[in-house]
């Protein structure tokens, strides 16, 4: 069946970028992309393509050729389905906040609405396709959902899970290492969907780099490449603390490491904790998937990947103190980046939140500068938390425009993301308006160690 119109739900960071490049490279299709959220709905709609609500490097380029001809933002859902031949599901799944599974689980409930909402409004045939990531066998909860409407449509379920990465979206969207599709491949209308979706993809994908496979090997590989991706980074990073106990240099031991080819040389930069919406999300749901099986050592050794990771958000924080001479009480610590990695405005689960947490526990004052995340989302941020009364956040945390005010009297400076412009600053100037002795923390292994300590700071770095 060929494609003409495509709808998905959920404008986010996935929804977006990946419906823009389908709309870019298959200008015969048209894709309407929709969201309850009015505000981004506008944002994705405003005049200045500038203002899309989500900064990835040339996205707005790709936007801004396709939007209006087949590319539309709506707050129109139901309209949206029931043109649709295609309808993705991209909605957020959260880490359960209440009930059974909380703080493990995804949260399904924003999925099940759109089934029902599908199976309410849809009056023709639809190929239903899971993009949002989700536990292993979700698909047959959908199913049941949208076969028992009884108004006699069609429905076939895909899996097709998202791999990019923030920062790099639009590149990974175009030049995709695979594409994962997941199909009822034992029967005929399951196998035409899968092709249906493979067309698709095909009109930019080399074909041998679209893989397909079962629903359930689907749903699972994305929640296993996640893990598989988190558990490098809190073994770089169990090393790192290691390193710094003997006098081996964390950057040396993941070179010689990854040019082993069996363990290759990506992923492997340690630094001060993983954040990003999903890396903790998804493996708690690994987690709990595999403790609801009975299946506890597996759970367990999941489980230890996070633990890793909050010990080093924790050790960071905590070597700042105790280099302070024991107490920041009072003092001022300038934090330089607040997004969870470089090139995109994204803040959720950011390493800075816990480490400028930890601080503030501590009685610092802490001056924030990134240079694309707002003050609105700083605060949001550190409220989240409940650590305090919110007035009390926007007492002790000041949001500032520049890198040199984040510096100016402070007595420790906390390189937090890997932002390019960090390499670059005027360190000199920085020190000079530092109080003394000024030091300097590095959580990304950004900075150059000889060159800052000839300046005169007191240097820190991770797994160094
Ligand atoms: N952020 C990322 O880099 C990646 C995320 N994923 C997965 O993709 C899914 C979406 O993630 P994001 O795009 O980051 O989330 P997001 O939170 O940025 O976007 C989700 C959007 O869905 C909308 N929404 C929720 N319920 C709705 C409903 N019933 N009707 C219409 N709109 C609704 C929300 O308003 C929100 O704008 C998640 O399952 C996530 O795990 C997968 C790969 C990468
Ligand atoms: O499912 C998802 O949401 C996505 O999660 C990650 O993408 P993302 O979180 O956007 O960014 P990553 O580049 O994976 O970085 C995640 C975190 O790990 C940190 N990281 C990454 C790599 C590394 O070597 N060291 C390291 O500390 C980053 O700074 C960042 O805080 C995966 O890389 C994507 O394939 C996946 O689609």
């Amino acid at each position: 069946m060929k494609i003409k119109n495509i709808c998905c739900i959920g404008a986010g960071y996935v929804g977006g970028p990946t419906m823009a490049v389908i709309a870019q490279k298959c200008p015969e299709i048209n894709v309407t992309v929709v969201d309850i959220n009015e505000n981004r709905i506008a944002a994705w709609n405003d005049e200045d393509v500038n203002n899309i609500p989500i900064y990835e490097p040339g996205l707005s380029e790709i936007v801004a050729e396709a939007r209006d001809r087949n590319l539309f933002f709506s707050t129109d859902v139901d309209e949206a389905i029931d043109k649709a031949d295609m309808i993705f599901i991209s909605v957020n799944t959260p880490t359960k906040t209440y009930g059974i599974g909380k703080g493990m689980a995804a949260d399904l409930k924003f999925i099940e609405l759109c089934a029902r909402q599908i199976a309410r409004v849809a009056k023709s045939d639809k190929i239903v396709v899971e993009k949002s990531t989700l536990p292993v066998r979700t698909a047959q909860a959908l199913k049941n959902i949208l076969e028992n409407t009884g108004n006699g449509v069609n429905f076939q379920i895909l899996s097709n899970p998202e791999f990019l990465a923030e920062g790099t979206a639009v590149d990974d969207l175009l030049n995709p290492d695979r594409v994962l599709i997941g199909g009822d491949i034992d029967s005929t209308e399951g196998k035409e969907a899968v092709s249906s979706l493979v067309e698709i993809y095909a009109n930019w994908i080399p074909k041998e780099r679209i893989l397909t496979t079962n629903v359930w090997s689907s749903e699972l590989s994305k929640l296993t490449a996640n893990a598989f991706l988190a558990q490098r980074v809190s073994s770089i990073n169990a090393m790192s603390e290691l390193c710094e106990k003997t006098g081996a240099d964390v950057n040396e031991v993941a070179k010689a490491v990854g040019m082993d080819s069996r363990i290759g040389s990506k992923f492997l930069k340690s630094s001060v904790g993983f954040g990003g919406s999903c890396f903790q999300k998804d493996i708690l749901n690994l987690v709990y998937i595999s403790k609801s099986l009975g299946l506890n050592e597996v759970a367990d050794y999941w489980e230890q990947v996070i633990l890793m990771n909050d010990h080093q958000k924790r050790r960071f924080a905590a070597n700042i103190v105790k280099t302070l001479f024991n107490t920041v009480s009072g003092k001022k610590i300038g934090v330089l980046g607040w997004a969870f990695k470089k090139d995109t405005n994204d803040t959720r689960e950011s390493a800075a939140i816990y480490v400028t947490d930890y601080l503030l526990n501590e009685q610092a004052e802490i001056t924030v500068y990134d240079p694309k995340v707002k003050a609105e989302q700083v605060y949001a941020d550190l409220d989240y938390l409940n650590s305090r009364p919110e007035e009390e956040n926007r007492k002790r945390v000041k949001v500032v425009n520049s890198p040199y005010e984040a510096g100016d009297k402070a007595h420790a400076v906390a390189v937090l993301t890997e932002w390019d412009e960090f390499v670059e600053l005027n360190w000199d100037d920085i020190y000079k308006n530092m109080l003394k002795p000024a030091f300097l923390f590095d959580g990304r292994r950004l900075l150059d160690r000889k060159e800052k300590e000839k300046i005169g700071f007191e240097f820190y770095a991770i797994g160094n």
